[in-house]
């Protein structure tokens, strides 16, 4: 089909011929006919690159022109969400106006109001709508990007719930993998339903054992008996290659190996390219093997680097700096980086479970990383057999269907949450409501049946009852108590916010950093450490030497929660490293923590104690007490010692800065306001832009003599990821 033949606004026609896209994919036509642009729901399931986004762009803005109103993007991570809504924003020229909204999960986000398309993660959209705010009736549709991920253990429920509350408000189109049940997906979506395998670039793929490479149409390559010679070889032959490891240390162990191997084959200019790649990074111990490895043109990627050393390694494999990848599996849930040949070391995984075999639909996810649109003719997807039976992977990741989709609406954490939420914020009044609510779910779809549902749903129910959230009249009514709505709007798990109820007793009675961390540490929303069984001793002799401040009582050795106990211990002690200002770098060093981790733990303990001292309010709270947790929040969020919460609420000053200022005398607005320009620059960190945000946001006129300055301070500061902890 022809873009020209398209039946949709001609404005719409002419930026997609912009982009230089004249005809449309097989799938995206058979899509585009399928009555979605009526109106009609539709599951498209499809694999990767072939073109979901540019369906779900034309179905949106066509819908938008036409009838107003909003349309909703949900994309499982916050990185894809910044990448969906930059593409987006190219409709703008059309009067669309583009948001993203991932974070604060305590807002109703009513700025949202004035824009047409939403990107969202599920979780934020979720928030957003116990929220209610006004716009929500606008939403007149929905796209569910990777909507396989339902059948995802821990975050499964919050899109189907989601899609459960608009199913019939709103018209929905879910973007999915190839999955095994497709059809009864969109049977429960009341929608049409196209699958192909149809991709734009041809993909090959095959089984690599002990230097042989099986294809699977049985034709036969030999190689060098390591796998690593697939990757040596495919840089050899001028492309990039994605190697997917089932942890983080392998990522980096085989990263720096190859790099060894790879670095050979590269030009000087390309090896000059990588050195100014490398200048750009930050030094901590995880990056002293990214470097390391970068010398020869490889990468490793996973959840322990920071932000900006991820996006810096995406960018320089798009524009083909670096040659090889080394990840672990989130790179291919997340990202749109093709490469033309995908290598798949493990095909294992450690979970609580012990090794288990990693499900066919994400490695098949893996294998659609391959072939780069535009550059490459074919894409090549190799398993690599190394313990393992080579027939058998064939026939069962090659060969092989993927898993059938299931509802994870059992899970009993997520499903307290949204049991709460539906009394609370979505106007569930009695037991009989909330089984007609469950009865719109997949589940109940999938299982012709709530009967184990219900069950549950009860036990959370006399949970919230027993714990008020909730409370029931004497006809059976729910009625919904403070706790329950606000735990609800917090988008906490109930059980977090039954600990803090229970905690805020002993908490009045001598509030103390320790305690308070090790109270979060101990929530089932918080990513607690692990304590090695190296660290297990340090960590019991820290908790008994500060026992008296801890809110209970230190479990004993037997206990099964001891193990997680020391855990909470050694999270509590980071941040209490954090708030007094200890280096990231010492904090990675000592606690063997990456500064993705670092990053995650931060970002859930600002949520946490926020949600604390909300809750707290609810409890007659004592002013000082409140004024105590207060300013902990402030220290937790800036990472400093209380002296310095006034000087990090200025633009641009976060830890370091503001410890430098302080030490040079400047300790308060005033201090600063009243400030000579050349007597600030002195102080590390600050240069002129800094100094002018400063002026600017405390109404003080910039004098001449600064922009003499301004020509002289040649030092490069700030514009890095970790801008806020400076
Ligand atoms: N009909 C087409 N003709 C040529 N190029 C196209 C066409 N449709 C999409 N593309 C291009 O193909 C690339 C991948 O498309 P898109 O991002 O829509 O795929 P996707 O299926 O959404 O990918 P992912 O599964 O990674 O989200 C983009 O660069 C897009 O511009």
């Amino acid at each position: 089909m022809k873009v020209d033949e398209l039946p949709v606004d001609e404005r719409i026609k002419k930026i997609i011929r912009d982009r230089g896209i004249e005809g449309l994919y097989p799938p995206q036509a058979e899509a585009l006919k399928s009555g979605v642009l009526e109106g009609k729901n539709l599951v498209l399931a499809i694999p990767t690159a072939s073109g979901k986004t540019l369906v779900s762009e034309i179905i949106m803005v066509n819908k938008l022109l036409k009838e107003g109103g909003k349309a909703v993007y949900l994309v499982p991570l916050k990185a894809l969400a910044e990448e969906k809504y930059r593409e987006f924003r190219e409709w703008e020229s059309l009067g669309v106006r583009v948001a993203v909204t991932t974070g604060d999960y305590d807002s109703t986000d009513e700025w949202l109001g004035k824009y047409d398309i939403i990107v969202a993660t599920a979780e934020k959209f979720d928030s957003l709508l116990r929220h209610s705010p006004r716009w929500i009736k606008e939403v007149k549709l929905v796209v569910a990007d990777e909507v396989h991920l339902i059948g995802s253990y821990d975050r499964g429920a919050t899109l189907e719930m989601i899609l459960s509350h608009m199913l019939g408000r709103a018209q929905i189109l879910a973007l999915s993998a190839t999955i095994g049940n497709a059809e009864e997906l969109a049977e429960w979506l009341d929608a049409e339903l196209i699958v192909s395998d149809w991709r734009p670039v041809e993909l090959r793929k095959g089984v690599f054992h002990l230097g042989t490479l099986f294809w699977e149409d049985g034709k036969i390559d030999r190689y060098p008996e390591n796998w690593e010679s697939l990757a040596v070889d495919a840089v050899k032959r001028g492309k990039q290659a994605l190697v997917f490891v089932s942890t983080r240390q392998s990522a980096e162990k085989e990263a720096v190996s190859l790099s060894s191997k790879i670095s050979r084959l590269l030009t000087k200019p390309e090896l000059r390219e990588l050195e100014q790649l490398i200048s750009q990074i930050e030094d901590n111990p995880t990056t002293e093997k990214l470097k390391m490895a970068l010398k020869g043109g490889v990468a490793f990627h996973h959840a322990g680097l920071g932000r900006a050393e991820r996006t810096l390694i995406e960018d320089a494999f798009r524009e083909g700096i670096i040659k090889v990848i080394t990840a672990t599996p989130t790179l291919s849930a997340g990202l749109n980086l093709p490469a033309f040949r995908v290598i798949i070391r493990d095909t294992k995984r450690y979970t609580d479970f012990g090794w288990t075999d990693i499900p066919v639909l994400e490695i098949q996810q893996m294998m659609g990383r391959a072939g780069r649109p535009k550059y490459d003719k074919v894409g090549e997807a190799i398993i690599v057999a190394r313990t393992e039976d080579p027939k058998g992977l064939l026939g069962k990741y090659i060969q092989g269907k993927p898993e059938k989709l299931f509802s994870m609406l059992a899970n009993e954490q997520a499903f307290r949450g949204q049991v709460l939420a539906l009394i609370t914020n979505f106007g569930v009044s009695n037991f009989r409501e909330l089984i007609g609510f469950l009865e719109r779910t997949f589940y109940a779809h999938q299982r012709k049946d709530t009967a184990s549902l219900e069950y549950k749903a009860k036990d959370i129910v006399y949970f919230l009852i027993e714990n008020e959230f909730i409370d029931i009249d004497l006809e059976n009514n729910f009625i919904p108590l403070p706790l329950g709505k606000r735990t609800s709007q917090l988008y906490i798990d109930p059980l977090t916010a039954k600990k803090f109820k229970d905690a805020f007793p002993a908490l009045e009675k001598n509030p103390n950093p320790f305690g308070i961390f090790q109270l979060i540490a101990s929530t089932p929303d918080m990513a607690t450490l692990n304590a090695s069984r190296r660290e297990m001793e340090d960590y019991l002799d820290l908790a008994y030497e500060l026992e008296g401040n801890l809110y209970i009582s230190i479990p004993d050795y037997e206990d099964p929660r001891f193990q997680g106990f020391l855990g909470q211990v050694k999270t509590a002690k980071v941040l209490l490293d954090w708030i007094n200002e200890v280096p990231e770098v010492r904090i990675y060093e000592t606690y063997n923590i990456d500064p993705g981790d670092l990053y995650r733990i931060l970002e859930l303990a600002d949520w946490l104690m926020y949600s604390l001292v909300e809750l707290y309010r609810l409890f007659e709270p004592k002013e000082d007490v409140l004024n105590y947790l207060s300013s902990l929040h402030l220290r937790l969020r800036h990472g400093v010692r209380e002296e310095l919460l006034e000087l990090v609420t200025l633009p641009n000053i976060g830890r370091k800065r503001a410890r430098a200022l302080y030490n040079a005398g400047f300790r308060t607005r005033e201090d600063i306001m009243r400030a000579k320009v050349k007597d600030l620059l002195e102080v590390e960190g600050i240069g002129i832009k800094i100094v002018e945000g400063l002026f600017k946001h405390l109404g003080v006129e910039m004098p001449g003599e600064a922009k003499e300055a301004e020509k002289k301070d040649g030092r490069k500061k700030g514009g890095t990821l970790d801008e806020f902890l400076k």
